[in-house]
């Protein structure tokens, strides 16, 4: 177990700058998803704090020490990437063994180990066999299995289940978060698919263009995006605009009591957050623009003036198109987006 912090880490290839001055800090036993579009610099990030890469500016520490001149090898961070590389010519035992040999280990823990972790991983009895008598999953294990025979401190894992179909995905997601809370092993995961970061991480770090967008935990990003590129990556969105007094926003649906700064404002609201009812006096009103029918929810896009809202609504909650509906917003959801001009 180990904290990693990155302090204004920077990393430049030849003239693009793929980080610029990121601050991370992982904390001990925590999970931490690296989220953003490809070409953002997650790989980039790992490798760096695996020694794989070297910085071009700021520091990495673990445990409060910077690991900058500690090699790779010594640093106690193993990657395991998508492809997951195993060696074909060994078997799954000889795999696993690999690292443990490295730190020349003795034969009688190694085998011990060797076991032990194929147990962890739910691959006892596949010792002897070849990486190429394996499916997609059992090779991953593998790959995971050698990572954590040699008792890392901190475990990267780049897209571990990019190669993996839906049903695989679930028992891997499952298996590592299982793995992770037991060994209590620092990890950090990188994907770019929103459900794997959703549902393992303690934490999410949403990196764009080298930067970092937002870090927090699923609820809070989910909850409260500070901007609308986090909030679009963890579903649909609707925007209003509004003008901000005194902690009061007046929108074409009505005054909300929000911590927005005076003047302009740019108001967040999910689709399930939008309830929309049949046309009632004196409320905000709209017409149904679309919908979509999604079996146990129905999905509705309504206008009103120049604003198309996202609504999520029950089965039941059936209208028709070109409807007039009455539309309120809950008042509890609505984020306000900082940062945002008009
Ligand atoms: N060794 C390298 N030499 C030159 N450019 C590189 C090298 N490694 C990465 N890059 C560039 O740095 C940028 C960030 O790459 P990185 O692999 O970190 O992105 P990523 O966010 O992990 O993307 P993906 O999701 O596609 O894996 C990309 O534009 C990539 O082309």
């Amino acid at each position: 177990m180990s904290r990693i912090e990155l302090v204004g880490a920077r990393k430049k290839f030849e003239r693009e700058e793929v980080l610029r001055s990121l601050d991370l800090t992982v904390e001990n036993g925590e999970l931490v998803s690296l989220l953003g579009p490809s070409g953002c610099g997650k790989t980039t990030t790992l490798k760096l704090i695996s020694g794989l890469l070297s910085l071009d500016g700021g520091d990495i520490k673990f445990d409060g020490e910077s690991v900058l001149d500690v090699a790779a090898e010594k640093r106690g961070a193993v990657i395991v990437f998508q492809d997951h590389l195993l060696f074909p010519h060994m078997t799954v035992e000889k795999n696993v063994d690999f690292g443990l040999k490295m730190m020349k280990k003795d034969r009688a823990y190694r085998a011990r180990k060797v076991d032990e972790t194929l147990k962890l991983v739910r691959l006892d009895g596949f010792g002897k066999k070849y990486p190429s008598e394996l499916s997609g999953g059992q090779k991953q294990r593998v790959a995971i299995a050698r990572a954590l025979a040699v008792e890392p401190k901190v475990l990267l894992l780049d897209e571990p289940f990019s190669n993996l179909d839906t049903g695989l995905k679930e028992n891997m997601r499952a298996l590592i978060s299982e793995l992770q809370k037991e060994l209590k092993i620092t990890t950090v995961l990188v994907t770019h698919d929103k459900e794997d970061a959703m549902t393992m991480s303690d934490r999410i770090a949403i990196m764009m263009g080298g930067e970092l967008l937002q870090f927090g935990t699923p609820v809070e990003l989910y909850e409260r995006p500070n901007s609308p590129e986090v909030a679009s990556f963890f579903g649909d969105a609707s925007y209003i605009e509004g003008d901000s007094s005194d902690g009061i926003v007046a929108t074409a649906f009505g005054e909300f009591k929000l911590d927005c700064v005076d003047g302009y404002a740019k108001l967040m609201v999910r689709p399930e957050d939008v309830k929309i009812s049949q046309a009632k006096a004196g409320a905000a009103s709209g017409t149904i623009a679309s919908r979509r029918y999604a079996g146990d929810r129905i999905h509705y896009t309504v206008r009103s003036g120049g604003i198309e809202l996202k609504c999520t609504a029950e089965k039941t909650e059936v209208f028709e198109l070109g409807e007039e509906v009455s539309v309120e917003l809950k008042r509890e959801r609505i984020v306000c987006m900082s940062g945002e001009s008009r």
